[in-house]
């Protein structure tokens, strides 16, 4: 049995539906179907998601929002037309926002229950397309699956038991159309996953339902070895383990979201990342061993948004404790790390940047200057964080070397290194403004130059 998850762009509009329905009908081990809601057609367009965001939020201020009410059914609609369905399907997706709208007293819970309408008004949309073309589909609620997740708004994590629960979806004859990216609280709360959280109901299910393969259908041939926004046509690649994509999709590959790694992982289920529009291709597979080529390096990955805290102090060395007392403050004042670099004398901390209002920015320099004393405090914003990834890497000499004199090439400073300490990655700290080029010079030198260790 497979579990194949389509992405926004694979069901963004009729023809895409149309792919996805082709796809799935042409391997009846697809019997597990989760779907996005309806992602860009096109790279200006705007996602269902966040169409609903701005619903979400017009209507909290405002107690109406029926402009973007309509820009958000006008996508469905469009869908259903063309797939010729009848017309009551877009009056149930209407009569499903317009109760959604009635929640708002909640407001926290509001938008997580307004933003999970786009998949699972997608999913009903595309199970009715299935059984118009004479296909055994049903759509499955998460509720009804037992789909359990912590209570944590906008960023739920699987409840263990929830793999019992979806088990029992195996019952099932016909195929079944599953709305991705949210589950329920034990409470009987909706909670929704981390924004890309659909991969995630995607690697639960297949977890759960002990799948052979986990198919993840994007927009893209596979997973490039670098951003291909940043490189024009980059290397492919073929293999990575569940590792290698872990530390990419966390410094960046937004192509597979980094917490759907875990569930595929444990339960030892391969992951198959395909095109939508080019099923024939082989696409890129996520294994726990890979075979080597030859390059330690298997991708670069960078992402924006990120600050540093630096912290200096003479003889910090001997001050014990100084990092706890650090970190303490960061925890007291609820702020999450990513990163601690640090030298004899000194601590950086990174951290993502958006987490860190004026306001706590000004309470966070205050409280580390008064409780600990330091010689130096300097926050700085705007850094970019590139990764090096590869499990090769931590048995070949020169990886380092290579990749700082390809940042030195791009005349590039380094703000900041650290070597991760599962030695399968490396990670370079540089300003927003110069991370491309920086990018684009380590990319040529592994990739495009001959390896020579
Ligand atoms: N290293 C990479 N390899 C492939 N795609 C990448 C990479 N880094 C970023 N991307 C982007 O990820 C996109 C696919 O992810 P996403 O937009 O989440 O797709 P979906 O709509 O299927 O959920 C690609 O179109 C590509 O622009
Ligand atoms: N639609 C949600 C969840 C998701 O996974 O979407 P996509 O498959 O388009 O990345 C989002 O935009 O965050």
């Amino acid at each position: 049995m497979k579990v194949s998850k389509f992405g926004g762009s694979s069901v963004a509009s009729a023809e895409q539906i149309r792919k996805v329905f082709d796809i799935v009908t042409s391997d009846e081990e697809r019997r597990i179907v989760v779907v996005s809601a309806p992602g860009k057609r096109f790279s200006d367009d705007v996602k269902t998601t966040d169409l609903l965001i701005a619903l979400a939020e017009k209507y909290l201020q405002y107690g109406e929002a029926q402009k973007e009410l309509e820009a958000v059914i006008a996508r469905y609609r469009d869908i259903a037309d063309q797939l010729e369905l009848e017309e009551d399907i877009v009056a149930e997706i209407e009569e499903d926002f317009q109760a959604r709208l009635q929640l708002s007293d909640d407001t926290e819970r509001f938008l997580d229950c307004i933003k999970a309408g786009g998949e699972d008004n997608n999913a009903k949309l595309i199970a009715r397309y299935f059984q118009s073309c004479g296909v055994k589909a049903e759509y499955v609620n998460p509720k009804e699956a037992g789909l359990l997740v912590s209570d944590e708004v906008g960023n739920a994590q699987v409840l263990q038991e929830s793999y019992d629960h979806l088990y029992r979806l195996r019952e099932k004859t016909g195929i079944v159309i599953f709305p991705g990216f949210f589950g329920y609280s034990p409470e009987g709360n909706l909670v929704t996953f981390p924004r890309g959280g659909s991969d995630i109901t995607g690697a639960i299910l297949a977890a759960a339902l002990k799948a052979d393969l986990y198919e993840n259908f994007t927009d893209v041939d596979s997973v490039y070895a670098v951003n291909p926004n940043i490189v024009d046509h980059p290397k492919e690649i073929t293999e990575l383990t569940y590792k290698e994509m872990r530390e990419l999709s966390y410094a960046g590959f937004g192509v597979f979201h980094e917490e759907a790694l875990a569930p595929a992982f444990r339960a030892k289920i391969p992951v198959c990342v395909k095109n939508t529009n080019n099923p024939k291709a082989p696409g890129t597979m996520i294994v726990a061993k890979r075979r080597t080529n030859g390059n330690p390096v298997v991708g670069i990955a960078s992402d924006n948004g990120f600050l540093n805290i630096y912290v200096e102090k003479y003889l910090m060395n001997r001050e014990i404790g100084f990092g706890r007392k650090l970190l303490q403050i960061l925890e007291e004042e609820g702020l999450s790390y990513e990163h601690t670099p640090s030298g004899i004398d000194s601590l950086n901390v990174i951290l993502r940047a958006k987490q860190l209002t004026e306001e706590k920015e000004a309470r966070l320099f205050d409280r580390i200057q008064t409780e600990l004393e330091p010689d130096k405090v300097k926050i700085e914003r705007n850094i970019a964080l590139i990764m090096i990834v590869g499990e090769a890497m931590n048995k070949t000499i020169g990886v380092a070397a290579k990749a700082v004199s390809a940042i030195q090439n791009a005349n590039v400073n380094i703000a900041m290194i650290n070597q991760g300490s599962s030695e399968v990655s490396m990670m370079f700290g540089v300003k927003e403004s110069d991370v491309e080029n920086a990018v684009r010079s380590i990319y040529q030198a592994f990739f495009e130059k001959a390896y020579v260790s």
